[in-house]
């Protein structure tokens, strides 16, 4: 049952969280006085009966308190298939369960009753879910329970012979209709509720559910009631002869879009053309094409590629461009209507993985402003596709409405007809409209000629829409619905780079310049002013490390992660990386991602199982480093404040650029809470420790544990390589005739040690995060820097 709530809530986008198996406490309900939850579900109606101690009095209270109801789904198996009947706890309602049902229909009067709307009632003998014997039905004794559904039993159940029981069967066998499910409008202690006495798996208890949770929220969980859609149909002029459309085919379509009209003001088709293939049928479907040209102005026309060439197998721009210009031309010698600035890829090529070019041309060929895709993140599963915008172009999520390039006869359906008819009657294409506000619906051609199973299954799917729900059809052209679409979902506007190289249909459409191997197996993440620099050139003197190349902005750190170089996409990413030798361990190294928020995320995403190593020094160290780094940068805060004046400074008090100083200083140096960061996305093994305080004093022993952690099965030794210089004051690279070769002034600057005032400050000031580090260290089994250790005697 849970996994279906899960896949409901996650369809619609709202937010929830999870607790799993018995529950012994309760979680934090309320922040900063306000409730953290609208509604609150039990997958099991006995987990709440069960609550222990003062759980169920702190639920109800809380949910008196901040207006918050809740959901109980029942689904009591029996296998005996034996009819139980019970007292739901001390509430003025018995179930019974292992109910055979039929005739399930909705109580029109019902006060939850929003996106649901009574259509008719379900005839069919058995109510089809997938196992009819166990329906739970209630049986309420107070006027607060008012009937959602109704039902008739199918047939009497086998009654067990006991005498309580018998009695509390005859007097529900006395009711006319059952009650599937059930309202509780808070009568009775003060609670709204709504009992499911099944599971979601019935499309209509997928209705309610929603409608339950916008009744129990107060209005606070609820979807509007506007579905924004579109239908392309794909390759329109593509299509093996004697499966295109004929002229009568082509005035069905035109024919069935007016008669969409009068519900659907303004409903366009959305027509995408490869115009080489036009006329490549029989003499019949030329007439066909000829007809769809005639009525072309009645449609919107979007570009394919002019021979359905993908666009990953360019890796030249112009070359792709000329292609896509081939197109156009066609387009304007036959006044397509391409003001929509929408396209389609073929095979989704090119849109994701994000193939550089194919964006870069669209908007210079076409003005392209919109797409769609499956791919994002991923195809399956199909209610978690998302959009992102990348280089000013949307992207949008599309759906697949059960019809694909072969569908072209009913009675051919792959499985029988009924798998159509049961997607469109309840099934994923009636709940792509329930759950997505923004439906970009994807046909093919040929679904228009033959049978016309484009208009037959849109036809029905509306019949079905407007006869079960009050959800209203609204059509916006793409680039006005691309803008709704992120309006809607805002967060989505940033996308968050997969790996192709673990998605095999990714992996096919991606350019075969590209190359698994030239991925980094591993990456510095800073903070800064630990050694970063010291480390990254000391691992490319290893014979099998190498490092990213080179940035001209950023040096050599790319610094992909934490900034907008992110949105530049995973090809910029992967230009800094060769492909590797036999061998070669691949690494990069940005100081800058250690205490940035997003990071985590984004490089378990692009990266998963790759390790992070982390330099930790003395914080305060770390501190008074950045501050003489900035200093020597001319920053001029740095300059007229002493470094006491920039840890003190107050905020509200001080001059912001002190404050921005100070926050620069300080706070990469809570060490533990940056690492509780990346732990909600890196598993502990992946996170390699390195104390920043030997590998500054014995880098050659710091190397060896870095390169154990690594699991190199060669371990290159340092100390043959590197020596301490004594004008540097830091270990260097040893260069023939007994010279060597250090790292530049930037890096093992010349400063005046730290005051003691400063000193203590610090000492006090990160004396906790300190003491937290070390517990967290210590709990991750990982090795404890000596300075910690020191600190946390
Ligand atoms: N071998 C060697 N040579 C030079 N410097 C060394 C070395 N090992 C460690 N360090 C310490 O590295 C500090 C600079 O850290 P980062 O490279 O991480 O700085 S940055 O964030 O990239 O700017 C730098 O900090 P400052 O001493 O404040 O300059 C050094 O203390």
């Amino acid at each position: 049952l849970g996994r279906g709530i899960i896949v409901t809530l996650e369809a619609v986008r709202f937010k929830f969280q999870v607790q799993v198996g018995e529950i012994r406490s309760l979680p934090g309900l309320i922040d900063n006085n306000k409730g953290r939850y609208a509604v609150v579900i039990f997958e099991d109606l006995y987990m709440y009966l069960n609550l222990q101690g003062q759980n169920r009095a702190n639920l109800d209270q809380y949910c008196r308190d901040f207006n918050v109801g809740i959901l109980y789904l029942f689904y009591f198996y029996s296998k005996a298939k034996i009819v139980i009947a019970k007292m739901v706890g001390s509430f003025p309602l018995r179930f019974m369960s292992s109910v055979r049902l039929k005739d399930y229909e909705i109580n029109a009067t019902s006060p939850l009753l929003r996106i649901t709307r009574p259509g008719s009632v379900v005839s069919t003998s058995i109510v089809p879910v997938p196992s009819p014997n166990d329906w739970t039905i209630f049986l309420p004794y107070h006027h607060t329970y008012t009937a959602v559904t109704l039902a008739s039993r199918l047939k009497p159940p086998k009654l067990r012979k006991t005498k309580r029981r018998s009695n509390h069967l005859n007097s529900a066998c006395g009711l006319e209709k059952l009650i599937p499910v059930l309202l509780d409008q808070g009568l009775y202690d003060g609670i709204q509720r709504v009992f499911f006495g099944n599971n979601l798996k019935f499309w209509l208890q997928k209705v309610l559910f929603l409608d339950a949770l916008s009744y129990l929220s107060y209005g606070r969980l609820s979807l509007p009631l506007e579905r924004y859609f579109q239908i392309d149909i794909d390759d329109i002029f593509v299509g093996v002869a004697e499966s295109r459309l004929l002229v009568n085919d082509v005035q069905a379509l035109l024919n069935f879009q007016t008669e969409l009209r009068k519900n659907v003001p303004g409903f366009t088709y959305q027509l995408g053309f490869s115009g080489k293939f036009i006329y490549s049928g029989t003499n019949l479907e030329s007439e066909g094409d000829r007809m769809l040209l005639k009525l072309a102005d009645n449609f919107s026309w979007f570009p394919h590629m002019w021979s359905h060439m993908q666009a990953h197998w360019f890796s030249n721009a112009s070359k792709l461009c000329e292609y896509m210009d081939i197109n156009r031309q066609f387009a304007l010698r036959h006044s397509l209507n391409t003001s929509s600035n929408y396209a389609v890829a073929p095979h989704h090529a090119g849109v994701y993985p994000v193939h550089q070019q194919l964006y870069h041309c669209w908007r210079k060929v076409w003005n392209i402003t919109s797409t769609s895709s499956e791919e994002y993140p991923n195809l399956r599963p199909d209610h978690r596709r998302k959009g992102f915008i990348y280089r000013n172009i949307m992207v949008i999520p599309r759906q697949t409405c059960s019809l694909f390039t072969h569908t072209m006869v009913l009675d051919m359906y792959p499985g029988g007809k009924e798998v159509l008819l049961e997607s469109i009657d309840g099934g994923s294409l009636f709940q792509s409209f329930l759950y997505n506000q923004v439906n970009v619906f994807m046909t093919h051609q040929s679904n228009y000629g033959n049978d016309r199973l484009g208009l037959f299954t849109f036809d029905r799917a509306m019949k079905f829409l407007y006869k079960w729900t009050n959800l209203r059809l609204v059509y916006e052209p793409p680039e006005v619905l691309g803008k709704r679409y992120f309006n809607l979902y805002p967060e989505e506007v940033e996308p968050v780079w997969s790996n192709p190289c673990l998605n095999r249909r990714h992996l096919e459409i991606w350019s075969e310049e590209k190359n698994c191997s030239s991925f980094p197996k591993f990456v510095v993440v800073g903070p800064q002013k630990t050694g970063t620099t010291a480390l990254y050139w000391f691992l490319n003197m290893h014979p099998h490390v190498k490092s990213n190349l080179p940035s001209p902005t950023t040096f050599e750190e790319v610094q992909f992660f934490s900034g907008p170089n992110y949105f530049k996409g995973i090809d910029w990413y992967m230009s800094f990386f060769p492909t590797p030798e036999n061998n070669t361990v691949l690494f990069e190294k940005s100081a800058t991602y250690f205490d940035q928020k997003v990071v985590p995320k984004r490089l378990k995403t692009l990266l998963p199982s790759k390790h992070i190593v982390v330099i930790l020094i003395d914080p305060a160290l770390r501190a008074y480093s950045w501050y003489q780094h900035m200093r020597s940068h001319h920053d001029a805060f740095a300059l007229k404040y002493s470094f006491y004046e920039t840890i003190t400074a107050h905020r509200g008090v001080d001059p912001d650029g002190l404050i921005s100083l100070q926050r620069r200083c300080l706070d990469p140096g809570f060490y533990a809470n940056h690492l509780e960061n990346w732990l909600d996305f890196i598993q502990p093994q992946f996170i390699i420790i390195v104390d920043g305080d030997m590998l500054k004093t014995d880098p050659a022993a710091a190397m060896f544990q870095l390169q154990k952690s690594l699991g190199f099965t060669e371990i290159y030794q340092y100390n043959k390589i590197l020596k301490f210089d004594e004008r540097k004051g830091f270990f260097c690279q040893v260069q023939p005739k007994g010279k060597s070769k250090c790292l530049g002034q930037s890096k093992g600057r010349k400063y005046p040690e730290m005051e003691d005032e400063s000193w203590k400050y610090l000492t006090k000031y990160y004396e906790e995060a300190n003491l937290k580090l070390f517990k967290l260290l210590e709990r991750l089994k990982k090795p404890i820097p000596e300075w910690l250790k020191k600190k946390s005697k």
